[in-house]
């Protein structure tokens, strides 16, 4: 049984008012696009995706799913009924016998989904279920107003809250959709219409469409249960030798000595490459970046911290807090501080109040005391999924 999941994402996001569509925007650092895809997947049962997108974006939007099983994306139209309308018909040379439709802007699908859908629509009694949807019965009383009055109550007994993903024998749904005379807001409607049979299964609150800004906040407590916080530590120390430039944080900072080492010996930079696979458990810089090979050596240490930073998203986390504390008597490291944090923070693509670059002497006391050398220590603290 071929399935293919429509996924939705050829909206303008206009409620939401951001200046990008609000399927691209972050969730945990991931785009929301891509959170609602990987719920797709995560059942399985799902072959292939099909993102439907907005004119001219499908490369980029192949770029925020890479390296999951899609389908080349398909230019949406006007309407969110017309763009699924393309995404059925561009698979009409080779039909699959199920699809999936869902809201690229709904990104907690709540795991057992997808397989309860596809479940109800391979049962064998009753055979004429065209479709399959999760909905969430209404809580709260219904009311009819206009000009700030009400009306008057309607009965909620029997209301139902429609959802995505919804379930569909394709063939199905492709006739629907191309006998459509009137537009409708969700593809349920479409079979309803028809006389065709849709099964009700029971849907989620946790399973929300990003709709205004206040959503993503919504939708980031509820992905939250799916993670577990992880914190490292790091610790360096490089010697001060004259003929070197002093690199510290990503910066060249003016100083008549500089750090000697295999690489570019920023100290500030390689604690903190530390903290982060420290808290991957996944060693520490030497094992990535072996002072044995040639290649590293003066290295720029900005690649090491890249590479770190891609070892979390890698992993589909994110890097949520990060400080490094710079121990020396000079340079004074207060002046740099807030380039240091502007410099990582771009490193590591995240937010630069999520980083702390701070300073302290050891009292004139020890090497550092004795300006012989610098020594840095650091803390990150990540989300990786549970
Ligand atoms: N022409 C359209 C309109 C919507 N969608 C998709 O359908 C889903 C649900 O639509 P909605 O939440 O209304 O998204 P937008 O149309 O982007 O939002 P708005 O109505 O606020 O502009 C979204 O994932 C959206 O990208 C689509 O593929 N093509
Ligand atoms: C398809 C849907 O998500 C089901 O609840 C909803 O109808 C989409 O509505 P929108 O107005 O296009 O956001």
């Amino acid at each position: 049984m071929r399935v293919i999941a429509l996924l939705m994402a050829a909206g303008r996001g206009s409620r939401f008012g951001a200046d990008v569509p609000k399927q691209y925007l972050p969730l945990f650092g991931r785009p929301v696009l891509r959170h609602a895809a990987e719920a797709l997947l995560a059942d399985g049962g799902v072959d292939a995706l099909l993102p439907v997108v907005p004119e001219g974006e499908a490369e980029a939007v192949s770029a925020l799913l890479a390296g999951l099983p899609c389908l080349p994306p398909v230019t949406g139209g006007a309407t969110r009924q017309e763009s699924v309308r393309r995404g059925l018909e561009s698979l009409a040379a080779d039909p699959p016998r199920i699809v999936l439709v869902h809201d690229a802007a709904r990104p907690v699908v709540p795991r057992g989904t997808v397989a309860a859908l596809l479940g109800a629509l391979a049962a064998e009694v009753p055979q004429d279920l065209m479709g399959a949807i999760p909905a969430q019965p209404v809580s709260d009383t219904l009311k009819v107003g206009a000009g700030g009055r009400v009306l008057r109550t309607v009965p909620r007994a029997g209301l139902y809250r429609a959802q995505t993903p919804q379930a569909f024998r394709y063939a199905a749904l492709l006739d629907a959709h191309r006998a459509a005379r009137e537009e409708a807001t969700d593809d349920a409607a479409l079979l309803e219409a028809a006389g065709l049979q849709v099964a009700l299964l029971p849907g989620s609150e946790s399973n929300l469409k990003v709709t205004y800004p206040e959503d993503l906040a919504r939708a980031e407590a509820a992905l939250l249960p799916r993670y577990l916080p992880a914190m490292g530590t790091g610790f360096d120390v490089h010697r001060l030798v004259e003929g070197r430039p002093l690199v510290l944080c990503g910066l060249t900072i003016p100083h008549p000595l500089g750090l000697d080492g295999h690489s570019d010996a920023d100290v500030g930079l390689h604690a903190l490459c530390d903290a982060i696979y420290g808290a991957l458990a996944e060693g520490d810089i030497g094992r990535h970046f072996p002072p044995s090979e040639a290649e590293w050596k003066d290295a720029d240490s900005a690649r090491f911290l890249r590479h770190a930073a891609g070892r979390v998203a890698a992993r589909g986390g994110i890097i949520t807090h990060t400080d490094v504390t710079l121990i020396c008597e000079r340079p004074k490291i207060g002046p740099h501080a807030d380039a240091m944090r502007a410099r990582l923070a771009e490193l590591m693509g995240i937010a630069v109040d999520r980083v702390s670059v701070k300073a302290t002497t050891t009292e004139r006391l020890g090497f550092t005391g004795r300006g012989e050398g610098i020594a840095a220590q650091a803390a990150a603290t990540l989300l990786l999924p549970a």
